[in-house]
């Protein structure tokens, strides 16, 4: 499908930085003996040359050597200096080597990859270690960003070190910040060379946050940032407009390659939000287009997720080379601020019901609801529109202002209750959503892990409260791993159901309406 990289010939030419860092990463065995080996070296070499300097000294007291003693005593000193700053720096490396490992344990931090730089103590090191310009940093903390998070430790400083990367991190961690940051940095100003950052996003509303957020993050630089609307897609006179990072959601920006002649050869950046969605089926077409469109040579990839299967891993390493994979926390799992609960409504007409119930007894908003499809989104809302509580809808068969009007007012607070589809379940930063209800069971334990996500952000913490039905039952085991792997209690009953293969759970099920 993609243009294969073949793998660089990677162990045969390492510094010892790069050979000791394998050591600590846990590299394979055979890889590490070969770096045991060359590691050897030194100390071997060492003896000989004690050795050696035995023989000298032995010799010392025979007056016909003495003539050559001088020039062989600064050849040895010279080589006893070599050999002290070798050692000296081999010492520093191995203490940095254990500083970073200890950082990375204190925040959960796993990397695989070889030499993969050392992660941020704070965001001050920015400017120390990566010249990174006050404009920015003064960014960070007008936008009240004191301490980065752990994705944004590791992740920022191997992208600023132009290595590209998989990183896998829980919803609401600052992922967005780890890939908008470096991209900000190392494009250092607006030019007008063409595009050279493109980060794509599964979803509208998605890509418009990320393009609000990249603004906010830039501000007082000249760059030109563009959201890729339907408009400008259709429309846009790409040769002459001067646009430095490009954010679009795959259609639209296969669209403009094809139809458009949009050049995206000039990209340096490439960025995959949520990139696990981005490789299901209905957009591997499009993200190909794109790929094969970003042609720079020196092209610096990277892909985000708070969920990240290994399938989705094994193809992403053919269009990646050399890449550090990030993963913070336990992959593929819920964040930990979020109290989880299953709760058994036995029908369709009993969620209905159940939802009214918990209403009734304690309705904190924000508040959103997830259901199975737009069809079921529009039922819901006829239900609840007439009970006395603040709800909208927002579903695909919207149009985009109406779609846009409805994330506002849930975000401005005017509306309490949202009901969404899995049109929202991802990315979307609503700040302080109490609770998520999956109104209708999740198809798949990722899509749980993102609906439920939206609670629980950037340190909150959140709820979420999942119904079910008999219908469920079989896909129930799976929720419930998450749960737990999240340090939720699930009854014991939930994990002794018997194991399902791997699908999506979709049933038909019977209309809300009453
Ligand atoms: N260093 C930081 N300190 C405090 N808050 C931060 C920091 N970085 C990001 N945030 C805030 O955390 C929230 C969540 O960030 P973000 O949307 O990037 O999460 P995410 O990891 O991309 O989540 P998701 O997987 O759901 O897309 C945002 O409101 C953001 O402003």
């Amino acid at each position: 499908m993609y243009g294969f990289h073949p793998m660089k010939p990677r162990f045969l030419h390492l510094s010892l930085q790069e050979k000791v860092k394998n050591e600590e990463e846990g590299k394979e065995p055979e890889e590490l003996n070969s770096v045991a080996v060359e590691k050897a070296e030194p100390a071997v070499a060492g003896k000989k040359r004690k050795r050696k300097g035995k023989v000298f000294e032995n010799v010392e007291g025979i007056s016909v050597f003495k003539g050559s003693k001088s020039a062989k005593s600064a050849g040895d000193v010279k080589r006893k200096n070599e050999v002290d700053k070798e050692s000296l720096e081999k010492k520093e490396l191995n203490r940095q080597i254990e500083r970073d490992a200890i950082m990375r344990k204190k925040y959960g931090i796993h990397i695989s990859g070889h030499n993969a730089p050392s992660p941020l103590q704070d965001f001050s090191e920015l400017n120390t270690r990566y010249f990174c310009g006050a404009r920015l940093l003064r960014n960070l903390a007008e936008l009240g960003f004191k301490e980065p998070t752990p994705i944004q430790r590791q992740a920022i400083p191997v992208l600023l070190s132009n290595r590209e990367c998989f990183a896998c991190a829980p919803t609401g961690s600052g992922k967005t910040l780890a890939f908008l940051y470096p991209l900000l940095v190392k494009l250092k100003h607006g030019m007008k060379d063409g595009i050279r950052a493109v980060i794509l996003c599964p979803t509208r509303e998605l890509s418009s946050q990320t393009t609000r957020e990249c603004k906010k993050l830039a501000k007082g630089k000249k760059f030109r940032i563009k959201l890729m609307t339907k408009g400008l897609a259709r429309n846009g006179d790409f040769e002459k407009m001067h646009i430095d990072i490009l954010v679009s959601t795959p259609l639209r920006l296969q669209f403009a390659i094809r139809n458009k002649k949009l050049d995206l050869s000039r990209v340096e950046y490439l960025v995959l939000d949520e990139s696990d969605k981005l490789f299901e089926l209905g957009f591997v077409n499009q993200i190909d287009s794109v790929v094969k469109a970003c042609s720079n040579p020196s092209i610096v990839r990277s892909l985000f997720s708070a969920t990240l299967p290994d399938s989705v891993e094994e193809l992403a390493r053919t269009i990646m080379h050399d890449a550090v994979r990030i993963i913070v926390g336990r992959k593929n799992s819920a964040s930990e601020l979020i109290k989880q609960k299953l709760v058994f409504a036995g029908s369709e007409e009993g969620k209905l019901m159940a939802l009214r119930q918990s209403f009734r007894e304690s309705l904190n908003p924000p508040v959103l609801i997830f259901v199975q499809s737009k069809e079921r989104a529009k039922e819901l809302y006829g239900e609840l529109l007439f009970d006395d509580i603040r709800v909208d809808v927002i579903h695909a068969d919207l149009s985009q202002t109406q779609r846009e009007d409805a994330v506002d007012n849930f975000r401005l607070g005017k509306t309490w209750v949202l009901i969404a589809t899995d049109v929202i379940a991802r990315g979307m930063d609503f700040k302080g959503v109490n609770c998520v209800i999956n109104f209708d069971f999740p198809e798949s334990a990722a899509a749980y892990i993102h609906r439920i996500g939206r609670s629980g952000r950037a340190g909150r913490t959140g709820e979420a409260i999942t119904l079910y039905t008999e219908d469920d039952m079989p896909f129930l085991r799976n929720i419930a791993n998450v749960m737990v792997a999240s340090g939720c209690e699930v009854p014991s009953w939930i994990l002794a159901l018997p194991k399902l293969k791997r699908k999506k759970h979709r049933p038909t099920r019977e209309s809300i309406l009453v």
